[in-house]
């Protein structure tokens, strides 16, 4: 029989194991893994919104970033995305008090990116592009209510929002199963995609983190889609055949 060739959906678990093997037994350091993840990330923007060519007006992109390692991948993205010609504008409501995340913060603030202090409101039409990068896979609803306000803003805006690797909010697994989440445009699903992924329908869904030895692949059955040349994201179809759901 032809062996399945369907991408897996990831459980909580499992992508926390995954990600474990990758720092335990692979040796990778979080710092080589979120710049690919960001770069990933920015690059998936970068292909579904492009900056219009010959514009003198400045392609505003709000990038929300959480506490953990899903905010790191999204100030990454931010310093990607400033390299690629967009406007980037930081929301950073919680500082990770780590050398890391010191370093992240350091670099963007030297390449002139703001850091704005207050969450916006709906009302505030001046963003082209959102950036969702609070909460990844290690999140556990519900939203504790610091985080509230920005949620909030993600579910009421009109602007399109850019989800990485999981829409925040949502839970890992179930996905938005009451349809009273945030509705992203873009998801970029990091290293495989999780089962929330199954309840996403925006128009863009790409598959990035390019940084999967074959042997983790195959331990662990991901069924990655190839990916072109030397491209750093995929494109997933929107409603992508799935292999199995974790037990
Ligand atoms: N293995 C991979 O594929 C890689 C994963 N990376 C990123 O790392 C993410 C996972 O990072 P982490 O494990 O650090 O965790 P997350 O970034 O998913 O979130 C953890 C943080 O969110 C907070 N949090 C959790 N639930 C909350 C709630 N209900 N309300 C408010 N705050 C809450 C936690 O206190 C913690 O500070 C991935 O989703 C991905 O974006 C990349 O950086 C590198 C490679
Ligand atoms: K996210």
């Amino acid at each position: 029989m032809t062996p399945s060739r369907t991408v897996k959906f990831l459980g909580q678990e499992e992508a926390t194991e995954i990600d474990k093997e990758l720092f335990n037994e692979y040796q990778f350091s979080v710092d080589q893994l979120m710049e690919l993840a960001g770069l990933a990330s920015a690059t998936a923007i970068a292909k579904s919104y492009p900056v219009p060519a010959n514009s003198s007006d400045e392609y505003r992109v709000l990038v929300c970033c959480g506490p953990g390692n899903n905010g790191g991948d999204g100030l990454v993205c931010a310093r990607h995305l400033q390299l690629f010609g967009y406007s980037p504008v930081i929301f950073y409501p919680k500082p990770t008090d780590k050398e890391l995340y010191r370093r992240l913060v350091t670099q963007c603030e030297k390449m002139d990116i703001e850091f704005v202090k207050n969450a916006p409101t709906s009302h505030d039409n001046s963003f082209h592009l959102v950036v969702d990068a609070l909460f990844g896979f290690s999140f556990k609803p519900p939203v504790r209510p610091e985080f509230q306000p920005i949620i909030k803003f993600l579910k009421d805006t009109k602007i399109p929002i850019c989800s990485i690797d999981i829409p925040s909010g949502w839970d890992v697994e179930k996905g938005d199963s009451d349809g009273a989440g945030i509705a992203p445009a873009l998801l970029v699903s990091l290293t495989a995609p999780k089962l929330c992924a199954k309840s996403f329908h925006g128009p863009h869904h790409w598959l990035g983190g390019r940084f999967v030895p074959r042997a983790l692949e195959e331990k662990y059955q991901l069924n990655l889609p190839p990916y072109p040349g030397t491209d750093c994201i995929v494109k997933l179809p929107s409603t992508f055949p799935i292999s199995d759901t974790p037990k």
